[in-house]
């Protein structure tokens, strides 16, 4: 993990500088916090003894400086950290879509895949901003703090820092061993919770149909107490740590008070300055006070990260896009496809589609139809064989997604630069009349069958593309609405390499050549 966030922060412009001053700036706003607790325990003490109002007029500046200069640098040391935070998670998600944009990381479940994207991504803010920089300012400012109060009482500086080692290090270690295992399940729970939700959102119907929704709900509320034990487990850790820490600071207090009097009776200690010696524990061990905290989010942020970092490290399947090319752009040699870690699903498989031609992948159901089309988009790579692909493909899912949002934006997934009149264009010709700000509902719920299918393919449209590749175009559709949709396509495809895969003995007459598997 150490090295995924230094490379991260080395990404990030002048990423340690930020680093740097952003520790700077929240130790001088925790010593600021302490001097402003001495200097006000000093300033009661000679106050008491009623001297000439002038004595007190620097410490009086000193008691409202250091009042200011707390806020105002933890006012900008959260405005550089988080930057800093925000900026480093901006590059990890952006290395996990590129990453996710040249694998096909087939057959993760996607609740769990989109935590780690989301939730599990976003722990690199946590690690920076609730423990890196929390933990080394503190460490700067007990030291500072133990030096300091040396000058006054060494006796009374080391028990300080004996209370500020209990404290701020051995209670949030304690608190990480104790809820270790918990914390760490909780982010894999986590996901598991997002892969059940979001099977039971789109399995409901027919969970409540046959009956099985009371199980499916059951196993998602398990994990959901799972977490909530998990949650109870890790508070009932952070109770008892925050009262061992309560505990640290009141005997800092009483031993300072204690060895802070006999210094004063003996006259090793000024009087005045007893109160600073009080006191300052006091405002140190509020620096602490998160930390029990701090060292659970580091065993979840620890176990998030391993997370992205098995979705960074997965093997890439797939070539993801390549550059349109001259000649020949689109061939099978003597291939052999199918998925990865899988057995073959065709052998010795010899397909070229000509420029301007029309070819029908036809042949019985799981067949390896759809197969051959991942083979030949660089989804996966051919077990054996040659694949030769130049160009832009566009491809015509079986179940093309259709997302809750605007047409224009559903038609836009094909070409993130169209502009109006090219989605316009685009919708045109795949002859469907929406309007281009029309919201849909949920998976295109609020969309006829047809219009669904049409709406996928003026994404394909939208794009310039050298070859199309439609699975199943006419699926779902009557005969009427499928004549009508194939018109379309054809007069879309015209000049294209086109690749149809179909049941429809229809579409495969209108095409050039139709190739058979078996
Ligand atoms: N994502 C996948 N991971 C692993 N195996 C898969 C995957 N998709 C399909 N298969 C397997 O590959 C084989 C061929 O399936 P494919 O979808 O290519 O057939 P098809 O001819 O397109 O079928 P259909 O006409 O029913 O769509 C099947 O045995 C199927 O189980």
């Amino acid at each position: 993990m150490r090295k995924l966030v230094l490379e991260l922060l080395d990404a990030v412009p002048k990423g340690r500088a930020r680093f740097a001053l952003a520790t700077f700036l929240a130790a001088a706003a925790s010593a600021s916090s302490v001097a402003l607790m001495g200097v006000s325990a000093w300033l009661i003490s000679r106050a008491a003894e009623f001297p000439p109002v002038l004595y007190l007029q620097v410490a009086a500046v000193g008691v409202r400086t250091f009042g200011i200069s707390r806020g105002a640098f933890r006012y900008v040391e959260r405005l550089v950290g988080h930057d800093l935070a925000l900026r480093m998670q901006s590059v990890l998600r952006s290395r996990t879509y590129d990453k996710l944009s040249r694998t096909t990381l087939i057959g993760r479940r996607q609740g769990d895949l989109l935590t780690r994207i989301v939730q599990d991504v976003a722990a690199v803010q946590d690690l920076v901003v609730r423990v890196a920089i929390p933990a080394l300012s503190a460490s700067l400012v007990i030291l500072g703090t133990t030096v300091m109060l040396a000058r006054f009482n060494v006796a009374s500086s080391l028990v300080l820092l004996l209370s500020a080692i209990l404290a701020g290090v051995l209670v949030p270690w304690w608190a990480q061993r104790a809820s270790l295992r918990v914390d760490r399940e909780s982010v894999a729970d986590r996901g598991a919770l997002a892969d059940g939700a979001r099977e039971l959102a789109l399995a409901g119907p027919d969970l409540l149909a046959n009956g099985a929704d009371g199980a499916a709900l059951g196993r998602l509320l398990e994990v959901d107490d799972r977490l909530r034990r998990q949650e109870q487990r890790g508070a009932w850790v952070r109770g008892v740590a925050t009262a061992a820490q309560i505990l640290a600071a009141g005997i800092a207090v009483v031993a300072a008070l204690w060895i802070g009097g006999n210094a004063v009776a003996a006259g090793d200690l000024g009087p005045r300055l007893l109160a600073v010696l009080v006191l300052t524990p006091l405002a140190l061990h509020e620096v602490f006070q998160d930390f029990a905290k701090a060292a659970q989010t580091f065993t979840r942020s620890q176990a998030a990260m391993s997370r992205v970092r098995e979705v960074l490290d997965a093997d890439p399947v797939g070539t993801g896009d390549v550059e349109p090319g001259e000649g020949v752009a689109v061939q099978l040699a003597d291939a052999t496809v199918g998925w990865p870690g899988g057995a073959p699903v065709q052998e010795g498989l010899d397909l070229i589609v000509a420029p301007g031609e029309k070819v029908a992948l036809v042949g019985p159901s799981g067949v390896g139809k759809t197969t051959v089309a991942a083979t030949l988009m660089g989804l996966i790579p051919p077990l054996a064989g040659e694949v030769e692909r130049a160009g832009r493909v566009g491809y015509l899912a079986q179940d093309a997604h259709i997302f809750a949002t605007s047409v224009a934006e559903n038609v836009r997934i094909g070409n993130k630069d169209a502009t109006d009149e090219q989605v316009a264009d685009a919708l045109r010709r795949a002859g469907l009349d929406l309007p281009l700000d029309r919201v849909i509902g949920e998976a295109g719920s609020t969309l006829s069958g047809g219009e669904r299918r049409r709406l996928a393919l003026a994404r394909v449209l939208v794009g310039e593309r050298d070859l199309l590749i439609l699975d199943e175009p006419t699926e779902h559709l009557d005969h009427d609405t499928a004549a009508a949709l194939m018109r379309d396509v054809w007069a879309a495809a015209e000049g294209l390499r086109t690749l149809v895969i179909t049941h429809d003995e229809s579409v495969a007459a209108a095409c050039d050549r139709v190739v058979e598997l078996r």
